[in-house]
C-alpha cells in the first residue's frame, strides 16, 4: 500500500462489515476514502425515500479533526442518490457506528447492494472557537451586505 502521510486514524471494524474492504483512497491525490454499505441484504431505497445506511466501522478521530461524510458525484449524477445531510460531521468523540444518510431525488429505486461505494469521507481539520458575547464590532467596506449585494 502507498504511503500516506497524515495523522493516523484508528477503526474498528464491526461484525457486519467482516470482509468488505475498509474505507479507502480510489487514487493517490483523492480528498475522500470511499466507504461502502454494510447491509446483510440488498435493500431499495423508493424514490423521495431517506436511509441511514451502516457502514459498519467505528473511527477513533484525533481532536482537533473530524469526518465529513460526503455525496459521490457518480451516485448523485447517474442514480440522483445524495447525502440528504450533506455533509456530515462525525464529531471527534464519536464513537458509534458512522453511518450515511442517503436519500433518493431520482425518479426510480435505487438498490443498495452489500459493499457498494455509497458515499466518501474527507478527514479533516477542525479549530473549536471562544464564544465571546461583544457589545460591537470592527467596520468593513461589505458591512451587512450579502446576497449578490456586489452584483452579479
Ligand atoms: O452523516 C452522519 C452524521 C452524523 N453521524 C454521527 C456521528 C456524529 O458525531 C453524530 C452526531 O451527528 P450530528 O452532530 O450531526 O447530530 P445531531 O443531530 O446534532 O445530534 P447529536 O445530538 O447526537 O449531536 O452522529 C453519522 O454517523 N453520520
Amino acid at each position: 500500500m502507498r504511503d500516506i502521510i497524515g495523522p493516523a486514524l484508528k477503526l474498528i471494524r464491526l461484525p457486519h462489515a467482516e470482509g468488505l474492504d475498509l474505507p479507502a483512497y480510489e487514487t493517490p491525490g483523492a480528498a475522500g476514502m470511499d466507504v461502502r454499505a454494510a447491509v446483510t441484504e440488498p435493500l431499495t431505497l423508493a424514490p423521495g425515500k431517506r436511509m441511514l445506511v451502516p457502514t459498519g466501522f467505528i473511527f477513533e478521530i484525533p481532536q482537533g479533526f473530524e469526518i465529513q461524510v460526503r455525496p459521490r458525484s457518480g451516485l448523485a449524477f447517474k442514480n440522483g442518490v445524495t447525502c440528504l445531510n450533506t455533509p456530515g460531521t462525525i464529531d471527534s468523540d464519536y464513537r458509534g457506528e458512522v453511518k450515511v444518510l442517503l436519500v433518493n431525488l431520482g425518479d426510480e429505486d435505487f438498490h443498495i447492494e452489500r459493499g457498494m461505494r455509497i458515499a466518501q469521507l474527507v478527514f479533516a481539520p477542525v479549530v473549536q472557537a471562544r464564544v465571546e458575547e461583544a457589545e460591537n464590532f470592527s467596520q468593513t467596506a461589505r458591512g451587512a451586505g450579502g446576497f449578490g449585494s456586489t452584483g452579479v
